[in-house]
């Protein structure tokens, strides 16, 4: 059983080709990262895995199915917290658009928030989230809709760099919790190797697989890990 299986997958924009023939297979709970350089295709990519469009030709399995909206919950770059809702309303939303009653949805949003750190801004505002909350509680958002693949689409590229070691750390305790299957989009080598199983690396466009590499280290990783002669 694989919860993702993208074969000879490729698309082209206006005669442009973007991705030119990806293949790979994601197992269910594992955490794989996906590197390439800027406009190679990896957004591209996440949108076709998440349903939002069509590819020329290849497919796309999620869980068993071609992939649709609503097989997987994608995360996108910009964390789009609406700035009129409350943070819990934001979470709960991805429900409450699924047809979940405000009431479950708000509970069922509620009962993340002390793992996600975010008890007691329940009834915030957006604006007054810290960078690294606000990522949080789109995480939250993402997670809450109960897929079965989550797409994380750069989830840590606004943040600076104490923060986003902090909200790494921070994901790997709460994956290795709940191993949700995890697709990741990064440019950030040293966050790619600390949270993946693998690392699928992307040409530059139009985008073939370069590198598939399983990462051998031991979890739980930490801080220490960092300056592990094996991770460096
Ligand atoms: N809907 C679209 N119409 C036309 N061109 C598009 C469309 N979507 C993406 N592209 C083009 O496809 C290429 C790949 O874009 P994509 O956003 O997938 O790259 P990326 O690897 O995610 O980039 P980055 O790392 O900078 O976010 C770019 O040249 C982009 O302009």
């Amino acid at each position: 059983m694989t919860a993702v299986s993208v074969t000879e997958l490729r698309r082209a924009f206006d005669g442009t080709p973007v991705l030119d023939g990806i293949d790979f297979d994601i197992a269910p709970g594992e955490f794989v990262s996906v590197i390439g350089p800027s406009g190679s295709g990896k957004s591209t990519l996440f949108g076709l895995i998440a349903g939002l469009d069509t590819p020329d030709s290849g497919s796309v399995v999620v869980g068993g199915a071609p992939a649709a909206p609503g097989r997987a919950a994608l995360m996108p770059q910009k964390d789009l917290l609406f700035p009129w809702r409350s943070v819990l309303d934001n979470c709960s939303l991805g429900l409450e658009v699924q047809g979940v009653s405000r009431a479950r949805a708000r509970a069922a949003a509620r009962k993340l928030f002390p793992a996600f750190g975010l008890e007691g801004f329940e009834d915030a505002r957006p604006f007054q989230l810290s960078g690294g909350m606000r990522q949080r509680a789109a995480l939250a958002r993402t997670v809450l809709q109960d897929r079965d693949v989550l797409l994380l689409d750069e989830p840590f590229g606004a943040l600076d760099s104490l923060t986003r070691t902090d909200m790494q750390l921070w994901l790997q305790q709460v994956w290795l919790r709940d191993r949700w299957t995890v697709l990741m989009i990064t440019h950030d080598v040293r966050e790619a190797v600390l949270l993946s199983d693998r690392v699928l690396v992307l040409s530059p466009r139009p985008a073939r697989n370069r590198h598939d590499m399983r990462v051998p280290l031991a979890r739980t990783r930490s801080l220490a890990t960092l300056t592990d002669p094996e991770f460096v």
